[in-house]
């Protein structure tokens, strides 16, 4: 990526390119990243879509792996420019062994940074979570908080940790040589709850309400804020965040960028709401319909039901001890730092990314798609 080389088309990797934010950040490098070569996807499970992808000017490259194998993802980033590494296991739900999650996520990213330093890409962008940060096993508010607002971050589950563990991972790669002698230049996302285009359990939460004769029941208290994200815009972060990290090196190696947006701070419920509300459900009740120390019964009882049932069914409801935590707690990021280091502006205003939302549920929400 030198100066001499303005022309110079660039092969960008992105793992987990066929999931709900990667097939957006594929499609968003195809659309805005004009030095964009080759383009290589990489995932355990590639979706039909990428053949469609096949016939336009830049080069697409499909490649099944796995980031657990590291001779996979050596194999994928060799002759690569940049990596955006976007594939983990997401999962609060206790589908997958802390074992599993670890692997995916921790080895997983260890992987993606050795074979950076062993086959000499210089620049690699991670998707990170606000999870790293909060919500804490406290259950203490983070309210309105940017990247540098004192936060006791304590975690035990899974998830968090191992997205911790791998952020970390990441920034402290930034400025190790690659092959040919070069620094590595390192940068982490950290998005808060993502809606759009693709979410699933925003879908989920749909069919629910329409099972339910169009109506969802109020569970948390309407004072709990969360802030979310759009999906269009952090796939715009991603993108430019990558394209930025060469001429703005000393300021974004090593850094992290919470992902944000002009979505309103609301509380779960009501901000699904937003777009379920068009698509004809209802939310009842101004309060919590059940008393909170029930839901904290119930969510105990899922787990002792998972447990107990492991043996026959995979039983892995929405709630649960962890995901009521999170959603019972206010967690709002305002921040201004991507704008700052490297020109970020959301893409898509909130009306756009309301609109873009609800006629995705109204498509495919009751759909088996
Ligand atoms: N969904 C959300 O609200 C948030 C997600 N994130 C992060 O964003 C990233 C993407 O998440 P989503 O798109 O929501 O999840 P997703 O599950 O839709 O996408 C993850 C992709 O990674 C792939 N993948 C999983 N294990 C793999 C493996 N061993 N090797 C290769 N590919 C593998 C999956 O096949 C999938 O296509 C994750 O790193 C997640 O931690 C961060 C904050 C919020
Ligand atoms: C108690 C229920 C009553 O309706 C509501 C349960 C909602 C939960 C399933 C969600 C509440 C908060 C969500 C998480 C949050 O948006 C942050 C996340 C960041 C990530 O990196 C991955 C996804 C998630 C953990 C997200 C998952 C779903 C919730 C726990």
């Amino acid at each position: 990526m030198a100066d001499s080389a303005q022309a110079q088309k660039l092969v960008y990797l992105v793992t987990g390119g066929c999931g709900f934010l990667g097939e957006h950040v594929v499609r968003m490098l195809l659309q805005r990243e004009p030095r964009l070569g080759e383009l290589r996807v990489f995932d355990l499970h590639l979706g039909p879509w990428l053949e469609e992808l096949k016939t336009g000017p830049v080069r697409v490259t499909a490649i099944q792996g796995d980031v657990t194998q590291a001779h996979e993802v050596a194999a994928a980033v060799a002759g690569a420019h940049v990596v955006i590494h976007t594939a983990g296991l997401v999962d609060v739900f206790g589908r997958a062994s802390p074992k599993t999650i670890h692997e995916v996520n921790v080895q997983g990213t260890r992987n993606v940074i050795e074979a950076c330093v062993q086959t000499g890409t210089r620049f690699l962008v991670y998707t990170s979570s606000m999870e790293v940060v909060g919500p804490n096993t406290k259950g203490h508010p983070f309210y309105r908080g940017n990247e540098d607002t004192p936060y006791e971050a304590v975690h035990r589950h899974p998830y968090p940790c191992s997205k911790a563990l791998a952020e970390w991972l990441v920034l402290e790669a930034n400025g190790r040589k690659v092959c040919g002698g070069l620094p590595l230049v390192t940068c982490a996302l950290r998005p808060t709850g993502i809606y759009g285009e693709g979410h699933q359990i925003m879908r989920d939460f749909y069919r629910q309400g329409l099972r339910l004769g169009g109506r969802l029941f109020r569970a948390i208290p309407a004072s709990v804020e969360h802030g979310r994200v759009y999906v269009g815009n952090v796939a715009w972060m991603h993108v430019l965040a990558a394209r930025e990290l060469e001429r703005r090196a000393a300021r974004m190696g090593g850094q992290v960028y919470f992902c944000y947006d002009g979505s309103p701070y609301k509380s779960y419920e009501d901000f699904n709401m937003e777009f379920l509300g068009p698509c004809g459900l209802r939310l009842v009740g101004t309060r919590p319909l059940v008393p909170y120390w029930l839901l904290v019964f119930l969510a105990a009882l899922n787990v002792l039901l998972q447990w107990l049932l492991r043996p026959l069914l995979l039983y892995a409801p929405l709630l649960n001890p962890y995901t009521l935590a999170m959603a019972n707690t206010t967690f709002t990021v305002s921040t201004d730092k991507a704008q700052r280091h490297f020109g970020y502006e959301p893409l898509f205003s909130w009306e756009d990314s309301r609109t873009r939302t609800i006629l995705w549920v109204q498509a495919t929400g009751g759909s088996a798609q």
